[in-house]
């Protein structure tokens, strides 16, 4: 059991357990197989109070203009012809096989993914954000050799380094492939007809008809294939072990300006392999020049006690989507000397500090665990060369964004020009992308169709479904679609997931349910049993809503439609993926009226069918412009704003912000600038003008970008809706 348990953990992603998760209550009934019916251990709950995330800094002015790019035209590999012997960060690492287990994925047990309340808003502990620019070339002989010395006798001779997800080495300023180990390679990329893995569907050459728009100054040309140059050889191995013929779109542009020490912000429709756009150029340059060494005086670190220098920050909402990107890091880092590590909170911490303990040049982590293991001097950031934010927008908004900060502003961690900063996101509000100029520099902006929009491959129906009528429906949509594929229910609350997952279990479905207040061994249960068809009927709350990859979802209800269309876009996103077919059904009802307009929009885009109620629905209401209230998740919502789909920089006009909790706020304001017009919001400023400013509400004005409930994950009062 242990073992079945622990073995679907590579696939099978945790959540969050969000700061101040309640558990309590009787325990729940929850589908167990007839097979395991007596054997198995439903964890009793573990409280997880976990402190909410302490204040955090309103965000002071955007610098209209982003800092002229210093000193990073090559990638921040690139120039290093390192040498492991003479000092890199792990040095010291002992000689590790291919990666074991995922660290921390061993259920139950306290560990809490929030931050520790002491250290909150102190002051920069490292190098100034910002402070000297960034030199490949600089670290060679002002090498610590401390940090090296410890390599010859630790890493099984020569001074180098066995580790990595299969077993690589980097000596002499070479890149030492490791052999091949079947069992790694099956357990990494199954086998052609693996129904665990996600396949192509038939309309993955369509992703090449979606128009790419990149902007910025000079955006590279796009590659057409996976080539070496400017991959490297042993990246490309992995891709076709991987079975990838062909780069999807995000992935031709986003390799060329990765590779060309460009910042990105990348906005491209789910399952359309974002993942890759930032793994690939990374891994890349990591397998063509090496590690980079500790800078002088940090030191790699001697004893127990080791400290981290990942040379790569990943940044993830979600336990289930960290964990995920660290399978998918460890696939293309196979035979590699790049070792990628997870952390994330909701597990216990001392696997995952052994792990980083024996090397971590690639870390996926969510915001709280990785503060917690700053705050114990177990990791530094001085080394970081990229930085990616996944689910770029929910990571800088109101949930996450104080997280944010801290770790990138007021760590070690170098500043934008000693750096390269990645954000990807299928939606991309113009409030969030204003903020996001904080920490990048020189960005190329890249949408792959139009920014927020859904992909043809979802067939997208709306029902006009009133509440009291929602179960028979459903019931009636589960016996029509029958056991053809993994059904996922999204729900606005944690209560209704459990409810609605035993009424399901009631009439014999077989249910189960993922949320916030599940234990981590639940969730885990609950994920396996989804992906192995043992419960085909997975009902969630948002937790579940952005970057999950689970083959064969053929159907997403939303039951509970969100209060954000973002939400929506990235719900169905669930299904529909690589160039497969889904169909997602929203039930509608007058309740849901404030997202009718963005919907009808979003459906026309992609060419679907708008029913007439939705078209009398949008003409009953006397709203205004294009502002988001902020529905039932706090006051004010956040401008979006209308009419502009690209890089904000390109079209300036600010979304409104909503007011008070309703709608109002006004929408962007044309294009080329102008402020926005009716409510609060942002003005429309180019980058050129600088800084906010515009509508009457400015930054923040009235409600709009401080509601204060959007995406929150732990939320100011330290209680989370997903
Ligand atoms: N070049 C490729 N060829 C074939 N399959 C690919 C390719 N790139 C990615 N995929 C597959 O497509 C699926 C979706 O990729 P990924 O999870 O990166 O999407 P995403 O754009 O990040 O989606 P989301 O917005 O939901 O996070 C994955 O199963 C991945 O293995």
């Amino acid at each position: 059991m242990a073992d079945q348990l622990s073995s679907g953990m590579g696939n099978m992603s945790l959540d969050s357990a969000p700061p101040g998760a309640q558990l309590g209550g009787p325990p729940r009934r929850s589908y167990i197989p007839p097979h395991m019916r007596g054997k198995m251990d439903v964890a009793s709950s573990a409280p997880a109070p976990g402190p909410a995330p302490g204040p955090g800094p309103t965000p002071g002015p955007i610098p209209g203009n982003a800092p002229p790019m210093n000193g990073l035209n090559q990638s921040a590999w690139a120039g290093n012809n390192f040498d492991a012997r003479a000092g890199g960060n792990w040095a010291a690492a002992p000689a590790t096989g291919p990666a074991g287990p995922i660290p921390g994925a061993a259920p139950g047990g306290p560990g809490f993914d929030a931050p520790p309340q002491q250290g909150w808003g102190g002051g920069p502990r490292g190098p100034p954000a910002g402070g000297a620019p960034f030199n490949p070339n600089a670290y060679r002989g002002n090498l610590d050799v401390r940090a090296g010395g410890g390599g010859g006798a630790a890493g099984g001779g020569g001074g180098a380094y066995a580790r990595g997800s299969g077993d690589g080495q980097w000596r002499d300023g070479k890149h030492i492939i490791g052999p091949a180990n079947p069992r790694a390679e099956k357990e990494l990329f199954g086998s052609a007809d693996d129904p665990s893995k996600q396949h192509t569907g038939i309309n993955f050459e369509k992703y090449d008809d979606i128009p790419v728009t990149p902007s910025g100054r000079d955006p590279p040309e796009p590659i057409l294939s996976f080539s070496a140059p400017p991959l490297d050889a042993h990246l490309i191995t992995n891709i076709e072990l991987a079975r990838y013929k062909v780069p999807t779109p995000v992935q031709k542009y986003s390799i060329p300006i990765v590779i060309g020490g460009r910042d990105l912000m990348a906005c491209a429709q789910t399952g359309s392999g974002k993942t890759g756009g930032f793994l690939f150029p990374i891994l890349s340059q990591a397998f063509t020049h090496g590690p980079s060494p500790v800078p002088a005086g940090q030191g790699g670190g001697y004893g127990r006690q080791r400290k981290a220098y990942p040379t790569t920050l990943v940044l993830a909402p979600t336990r289930e989507l960290v964990s995920q990107i660290y399978d998918e890091s460890r696939k293309f880092a196979y035979r590699s000397w790049v070792r990628p590590c997870v952390v994330y909170g909701g597990a216990e911490i001392g696997p995952q500090l052994r792990q980083i303990e024996r090397g971590c040049d690639l870390l996926v982590a969510t915001p709280g665990r990785l503060v917690d293991l700053i705050e114990r001097g177990r990791i530094s950031l001085c080394n970081i060369k990229y930085l990616v934010l996944d689910e770029a927008d929910r990571m800088l908004d109101m949930g996450f964004e104080p997280q944010i900060r801290r770790i990138v502003q007021g760590e070690d961690m170098p500043g934008t020009d000693g750096r390269q900063t990645l954000m990807f996101s299928a939606t991309f509000p113009r409030d969030i992308q204003m903020l996001a100029q904080d920490f990048l520099k020189d960005y190329v902006f890249l949408s792959v169709g139009r920014v927020g929009s859904t992909s043809e491959n979802i067939t997208q129906k709306v029902e006009y479904v009133e509440d009291a009528d929602k179960r028979s429906v459903l019931l009636d949509i589960l016996h029509t679609h029958g056991d053809a594929g993994l059904t996922l229910i999204f729900v606005e609350t944690k209560r209704m997931a459990d409810s609605l997952s035993d009424f399901l279990l009631n009439q014999d479905f077989r249910a189960n349910s993922i949320h916030g207040d599940r234990t981590q061994r639940e969730r885990e249960q609950a994920l396996k049993q989804f992906r192995d068809r043992v419960c085909p009927v997975l009902v969630a709350t948002a937790v579940a809503a952005r970057g999950l990859d689970i083959p064969n979802v053929t159907h997403v209800i939303n039951y509970d439609l969100p209060t954000d269309i973002d939400d929506y876009v990235h719900r169905i996103g669930r299904t529909g993926r690589a160039g497969n077919t889904g169909i997602s059904t929203a039930f509608f009802n007058r309740g849901n009226r404030s997202i009718v307009r963005e919907l009808i929009d979003l459906l026309k885009e992609a060419n679907q069918e708008v029913p007439g109620f939705l078209e009398t629905i949008a003409r009953e209401s006397s709203y205004g412009g294009g502002g988001r209230g902020g529905g039932s998740r706090g006051g004010g919502g956040r401008g979006r704003g209308r009419g502009g789909n690209t890089d904000f920089r390109k079209y300036g006009g600010g979304g409104g912000g909503g007011g008070g909790g309703g709608f109002g706020g006004g929408y962007g304001g044309p294009p080329q600038g102008g402020a926005g017009y009716g409510g609060g919001g942002f003005g429309g400023a180019p980058p050129a003008s600088g800084g906010y400013g515009g509508g009457a509400g400015g930054y923040g004005g009235g409600g709009g970008y401080g509601g204060g409930g959007y995406g929150n994950p732990g939320g100011a009062g330290g209680q989370s809706w997903w």
